[in-house]
């Protein structure tokens, strides 16, 4: 079997007397869609945070793409940055750059491309993500949530990365806009063969386009398809995909 693209062993995260992960493990494959649940404040965006080198955890082991995360020089660590690709939760785009300077932040990071080309890869990705051509000289605060999400998402894949990691990339859209953008990261994901682990409260994105789903309870995951999970015992996890939401996400994909 292929090496995991991200791989989690024994991972414990501590705010002072406070534990928040007590053994966490997890292996994502290539090409997997995985996304990551859990109630309030168990831990998922920190330990989103821990697996893109943004926090340090308490102990345990973290790979991502083969290299202990933990362990890397300057420039080790860039090069693995370069590999992928970050969605934080409200776009995170710089206010005083249009779309297009945004895109281009990590191609001029990374690369030495010549300036013409990294514009045309700039243009690329912003008809890559269903933004119109007149949405690249525009700032943040001219478009739409929507509009800035799409946005954020091209900048993630300005560097044609292997893994994208998504923060609730669905939250703060009405229903349709959500369904679109789920339907704009499946599609994606397959045309370019992405990873993808996802932080996420959306139900109905779970069942669009995740192929297994972490759940993080009792500062573990327990990991399964949908499937597998319905059929858990775990009080949370009963409650949260036999409740009203998840019968409404179920029925809405017809299972
Ligand atoms: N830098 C920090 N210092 C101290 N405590 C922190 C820090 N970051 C997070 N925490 C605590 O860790 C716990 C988990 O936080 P986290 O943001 O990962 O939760 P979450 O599962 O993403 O929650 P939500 O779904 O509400 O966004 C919380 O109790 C939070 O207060």
């Amino acid at each position: 079997m292929a090496a995991p693209v991200i791989s989690v062993r024994g991972l414990k995260t501590r705010f002072g007397q406070q534990v928040v992960h007590d053994g966490v493990d997890l292996d994502v494959s290539k090409g997997e869609v995985i996304g990551l649940v859990g109630g309030s404040g168990t831990g998922k965006s920190v330990l989103l945070r821990e697996i893109v080198g943004l926090m340090v955890p308490s102990a345990g082991k973290i790979e991502v793409l083969g290299k202990d995360t933990e362990n890397l020089s300057e420039s080790e660590r860039l090069s693995l940055q370069a590999r992928w690709g970050m969605l934080f939760q409200d776009g995170a785009l710089f206010s005083s750059l249009t779309v297009l300077e945004n895109i281009k932040v990590p191609l001029k990071e990374h690369t030495r491309l010549p300036p013409d080309l990294i514009d045309e890869i700039a243009r690329v990705k912003v008809a890559m993500v269903g933004l119109p051509p007149d949405a690249g000289p525009k700032y943040p605060s001219q478009l739409s949530g929507g509009m800035r999400k799409r946005a954020g998402l091209a900048r993630a894949l300005a560097m044609d990365p292997e893994i994208l990691f998504l923060d609730e990339p669905t939250a703060g859209l009405d229903p349709i806009g959500a369904a679109a953008f789920d339907e704009l990261i499946g599609s994606l994901q397959k045309s370019l063969g992405l990873t993808v682990f996802m932080v996420t409260h959306d139900l109905d994105s779970l069942y669009a386009i995740c192929d297994r789903i972490a759940v993080l309870v009792d500062k573990k995951l327990v990991i399964g398809t949908i499937d597998e999970l319905l059929r858990q015992e775990h009080p949370w996890i009963r409650d949260y995909f036999h409740g009203p939401r998840g019968r409404a996400a179920s029925a809405a994909k017809g299972s």
